[in-house]
């Protein structure tokens, strides 16, 4: 298929190679705003910046082609591109993280937090870890997890920060050299604590799950989770 890339920075690199492999072709790398024609392409991949994602997956749904989004940062505007695609009747996926091994921690986070939910003497935290030149934080991923033991507990919000509270959920975020992502949800008590913690080691599994979700999409229209594409859950 022809895919076109909407961000040509490391993710954008990353799924070229992955995209290459499987024997798709690259017809569109874009890496500013500029003027493209989209419709060369049969799919999109936008791993772009906060600022660009929401006008990019517009003129995907306008152009009526179907547009997988990892950018993350962004989420003010994800009703509206919701809205759009299904008044368009056009084809929309947007993840958090696009690996698999994420999404099976997605689920197994969503477990812990319904079976945790009743036990009062346990504090919930959050850590997430990226490199420095990542824009936003808390990271998206930590978000989806925060969201997931929202769902499933009577906590009511994340808060960026250390502070533990009744209601929110503590997510601190770090910033350290080259590291792709790690995330960790603790369990706190008094005399133990049950940890679950997932470390990318590289961006290979985020590029591929979003060359699959791309794959995918291909012939459908909605708008979808990866939870549709893995069949999980
Ligand atoms: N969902 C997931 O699985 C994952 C999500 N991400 C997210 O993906 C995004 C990109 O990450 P990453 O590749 O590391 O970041 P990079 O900064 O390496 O790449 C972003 C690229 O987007 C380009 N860009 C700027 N404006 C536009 C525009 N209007 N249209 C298209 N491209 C534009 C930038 O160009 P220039 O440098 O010239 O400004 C840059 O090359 C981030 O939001 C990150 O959080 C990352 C990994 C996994
Ligand atoms: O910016 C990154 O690098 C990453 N961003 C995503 C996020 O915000 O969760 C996914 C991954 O952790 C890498």
């Amino acid at each position: 298929m022809k895919i076109a890339l909407l961000g040509y920075g490391r993710m954008g690199k990353e799924i070229e190679k992955i995209a290459i492999s499987r024997g798709h072709e690259i017809v569109i790398r874009k890496d500013v705003d500029d003027t493209i024609d989209i419709s060369l392409a049969d799919v999109a991949i936008d791993f772009s910046i906060p600022d660009a994602a929401f006008k990019n997956i517009s003129n995907c749904i306008n152009n009526n082609v179907p547009v997988i989004s990892g950018t993350t940062g962004w989420l003010d505007n994800y009703k509206d591109a919701v809205a759009l695609c299904e008044e368009k009747k056009g084809a929309f996926i947007y993840a958090s993280n696009y690996s698999v091994g994420v999404n099976i921690f997605f689920e197994l986070n969503k477990q812990l937090a319904k079976m945790m939910a009743t036990l009062e003497d346990y504090n919930i935290s959050m850590e997430e870890i990226h490199h420095t030149k990542k824009l936003d934080a808390p990271s998206g991923t930590a978000i989806t997890l925060a969201e997931g033991v929202i769902e499933n507990s009577s906590k009511k919000n994340w808060e960026l920060g250390a502070i533990s509270s009744e209601e929110n959920i503590p997510i601190v975020a770090k910033r350290i050299p080259d590291v792709p992502g790690t995330h960790t949800v603790w369990y706190n008590s008094e005399v133990d604590t049950i940890e679950i913690k997932h470390t990318a080691h590289n961006r290979k599994g985020f590029a591929l799950g979003a060359v699959i979700a791309a794959e995918w999409i291909l012939d459908k229209t909605g708008v979808f989770t990866m939870k549709d594409v893995l069949n999980i859950g």
